[in-house]
């Protein structure tokens, strides 16, 4: 704990990695306004009148205590993605705000299987993404500010696709693709559906993450860990119902919990989605608070930066507030994450002893 909680700006200059964060969830309002006038998306009503409306629109329709119903938000981002042109705009923009955000390393993960509907075919889509992540560096750098940037390729846990998906991320493992995902609506569709997929991926040694212990609970991880063997937990949040704290204060794990832990099981944790979707009541009693103290292998992420009106800079000066953290809390979770991304381990500790501690030595810690 730090005598004075860190400033906005200092949030804002300190780096930060994040490995949870959806493409199709990070669009500026105004370009969803621009894209849907282009393409003739109709936008809901009464929500297209200027870019703030379309924001507000944005994050009041995912604040619903349901993750069901804040993915139908997402009709109205995968809606104005779907050619080439739009979805490499979509990526230069996402790297530009996270680089100006103080982001240094990121993982961004979308659904290929959602951005065909015009005729793309995956592997297009795909080069649409890297053209825009590589726009993006490039503009970043132009403005001072250094990034690397991943995609993940996601799999919809509701569809079939996640055998192809598997394949097309294995396919451009060398060219900017660092692993795989699932994700969706979680309750009915469990990670084991999707087995031969992962088996695929852990015969192919390459890395895949799942959306696990959001909106369903301790099965859900379980299965993800144990039958399918994950590398990290997308949220992860309800871990915690595998955590006892007793009235003297003690704290008890559970078999499940105590492996998570043992084995420094990433949770990638985004506070203001799960309390959007009803994971979590507020940040002051967001599980990541104790998961923390208990030394969890925490990371912060922002998820949906559109629907949950957040950013990196939002989400750790909401922690600071809610929970005291200084900047050496901020370091931690930020090393944690970048010793979690799924990019080589030289280039892990590059960033880690290049970047990511000189810049907090910078700030004093
Ligand atoms: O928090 C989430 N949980 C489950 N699925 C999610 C979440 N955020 C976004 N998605 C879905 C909606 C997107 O269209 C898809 C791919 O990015 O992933
Ligand atoms: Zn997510």
């Amino acid at each position: 704990m730090e005598p004075t909680a860190p400033t906005g700006d200092q949030v804002r200059q300190a780096p930060k990695v994040l490995l949870h964060d959806h493409l199709d969830g990070g669009l500026r309002p105004a370009t969803v306004l621009e894209l849907a006038r282009e393409v003739g998306h109709t936008l809901p009503e009464g929500s297209d009148t200027d870019a703030a409306t379309l924001g507000r629109w944005f994050a009041e329709a995912a604040d619903s205590g349901s993750l069901v119903r804040y993915l139908e938000t997402f009709d109205h981002t995968v809606g104005v993605m779907q050619t080439g042109p739009a979805i490499t705009r979509v990526a230069r923009e996402c790297v530009e705000d996270l680089a100006a955000d103080g982001v240094v390393y990121a993982e961004i993960r979308y659904a290929p299987e959602q951005h065909v509907s015009a005729g793309l075919t995956l592997d297009e889509v795909v080069a649409a993404v890297r053209e825009g992540f590589e726009q993006g560096t490039a503009a970043a750098e132009a403005a001072g500010h250094r990034i690397v940037v991943r995609q993940l390729l996601t799999a919809m846990r509701h569809q079939a696709r996640s055998m192809e998906i598997a394949e097309l991320a294995v396919a451009w493992r060398d060219r900017g693709v660092a692993g795989f995902d699932i994700a969706g609506a979680e309750a009915g569709y469990p990670p084991t559906r999707h087995l031969d997929a992962f088996e695929y991926l852990q015969r192919e040694n390459a890395h895949f993450t799942i959306h696990a212990g959001e909106a369903f609970g301790l099965p859900s991880i379980w299965q993800a860990l144990q039958w399918c063997g994950a590398d990290r937990l997308g949220h992860g949040v309800r871990i915690v119902d595998d955590i006892t704290v007793h009235d003297d204060g003690s704290v008890e794990l559970g078999r499940l919990a105590q492996y998570v832990r043992d084995k420094r099981i990433p949770l990638e944790m985004c506070p203001a989605s799960n309390i959007q979707t009803g994971a979590a009541a507020s940040i002051a009693e967001h599980p990541i608070g104790l998961l923390t103290k208990l030394r969890f292998r925490v990371t912060v992420n922002t998820d949906n930066r559109l629907m949950s009106g957040t950013s990196m800079t939002a989400e750790m000066s909401s922690l600071v507030e809610a929970f005291d953290y200084g900047l050496a809390d901020l370091r931690w979770f930020t090393i944690n994450a970048m010793k979690s991304a799924f990019l080589p381990f030289d280039e892990r500790l590059a960033i880690i002893d290049g970047v990511i501690k000189p810049g907090y030595a910078a700030l004093g810690v």
